[in-house]
């Protein structure tokens, strides 16, 4: 990281947002647990003053992403997750892999806002909730404003933390990371989780993705043994199979002992364990989510979930029903590194049916986020499809196999006049 910032010190009180932000930037602000809320809360006061401007934001679960301030706020995200669905038509949406998010708004030379945790020393400070792509706009920022407080965990096993001298402002609270009370989690959720719980073997490093079944598996390991984890975020349950040894990281092929993620996106359960725990650290997006490191890690479980699979294995985790409730996130290089891993697992996992409709389907009704050459196991409440190997008519049994019973007709007779089922002959 470059330093040469001022570091000045400043209250959230005297913050001038009219002389910080020019009218038409980019402000961008960490996501989930890691917004820098006092921060923002204090942006979106000032901004009529400020006039136009653009905000990038990630997964939102604070009250800074509202119809109320598109009267002036232009906002755009990699996805359509939490507070972001209430925009509706005014996001915008950049359709990118998490692995390029750094470099395309690393162009934008926007005001980047932290919520950073104290240091080792009054020099330095920890990475807080988030290092993933954030830290590394850092150096190309026009001007980088740290929220720093106590409250924000000291993420201690990081390698490094952000020298003083590459902020500008520091602005001290005594604010505390966003949290988002867990969903409940149904009988499916559960069914769900128990197959794929069947399928982990002790001794394997997981990824855990977005959404409601992810949780629900980790809820599902509890008989496990030395467990690894790689991710590109943690939740709570992460830091509950920690604190009760499950989660070990002893066997890991690589980052041996530590659990390695980029994000914190949890309640106080996970930052209190992440606080000062030197077994955890927090690393970039371009090492969390790099295919040859991911695939030099045996047993890796990539686990992530789907708004629909079709019967070839290609994935919308995008739009349902016509809105952009997803993502295309990290899921696809994940899911290459565990179909490249020694003994790994390329987990996708849905419930078979939303609002009454199937979402193992014949045809997507959104994007392909994954295409169908990086999809590995599908699992629903129904059963396990291990698509790997198989050619497409194949495919198609062993996903009708997983579909909703009442659907599957209605799905036989829509693919069987679809051409994309046939492969190079008749099915
Ligand atoms: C930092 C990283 O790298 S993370 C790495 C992984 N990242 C990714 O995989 C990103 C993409 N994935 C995602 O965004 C999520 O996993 C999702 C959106 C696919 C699933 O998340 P979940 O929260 O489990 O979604 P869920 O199943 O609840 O569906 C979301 C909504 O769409 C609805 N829905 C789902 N499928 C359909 C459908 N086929 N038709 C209509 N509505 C549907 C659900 O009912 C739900 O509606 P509700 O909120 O009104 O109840």
């Amino acid at each position: 990281m470059r330093g040469g910032r001022a570091g000045r010190e400043l209250t959230l009180g005297s913050l001038r947002w009219t002389e910080l932000v020019p009218r038409g930037a980019m402000v961008v602000w960490g996501q989930a647990s890691a917004e820098p809320a006092s921060l923002t809360a204090s942006l979106m006061a000032q901004r009529a003053a400020i006039g136009q401007f653009r905000a990038f934001v990630g997964m939102s679960w604070g009250s800074s992403v509202s119809p109320d301030f598109t009267d002036q706020v232009a906002y755009t995200s990699y996805c359509g997750a939490g507070a972001n669905r209430r925009l509706g038509a005014a996001l915008d949406i950049l359709p990118l892999p998490y692995t390029q998010l750094a470099s395309t708004l690393a162009e934008e030379r926007p005001v980047l806002l932290l919520g950073l945790g104290l240091g080792s020393s009054a020099d330095s400070f920890s990475f807080g909730a988030a290092r993933e792509y954030l830290a590394e706009l850092i150096d190309g920022a026009s001007l980088v404003i740290a929220e720093v407080s106590e409250g924000f965990p000291r993420s201690a096993g990081s390698d490094g933390e952000i020298p003083r001298d590459c902020i500008d402002i520091i602005v001290r609270t005594q604010g505390v990371p966003i949290s988002l009370p867990p969903g409940p989690q149904g009988d499916t959720d559960g069914k769900i989780a128990a197959r794929i719980a069947a399928l982990i073997e002790d001794g394997s490093t997981l990824q855990i993705g977005l959404g409601g079944i992810p949780a629900a598996v980790l809820n599902a390991l509890k008989g496990h043994r030395n467990l690894g984890v790689h991710s590109g975020l943690i939740g709570d349950e992460i830091a509950e199979l920690a604190a009760m040894g499950v989660i070990t990281n002893a066997l890991k092929t690589i980052d041996r002992n530590l659990t390695v993620t980029g994000l914190l996106a949890g309640g106080p359960t996970l930052m209190k364990w992440a606080d000062g725990n030197a077994g955890l650290a927090l690393r970039p997006t371009r090492y969390t989510h790099d295919a040859s490191i991911l695939a030099s890690i045996d047993k890796f479980v990539a686990i992530n979930s789907a708004i629909e699979v079709d019967l070839t294995g290609q994935v919308n985790a995008e739009v349902a029903g016509g809105h952009y409730v997803g993502a295309v996130g990290g899921a696809g290089a994940f899911l290459r590194g565990a179909h490249e891993s020694r003994g790994g697992l390329p987990i996708i996992a849905l419930p078979s049916t939303a609002k009454g409709r199937s979402r193992i389907v014949a045809n997507l009704s959104g994007p392909v986020s994954t295409a169908r050459a990086d999809a590995g196991i599908v699992v629903t409440e129904h059963g396990v499809a291990d698509l790997r190997g198989l050619s497409l008519r194949r495919r198609r049994e062993a996903m009708l196999a997983i579909a909703e019973p009442a659907c599957v007709a209605a799905l036989e007779q829509e693919s069987g006049r679809s051409a994309q089922y046939r492969g190079s002959g008749q099915i």
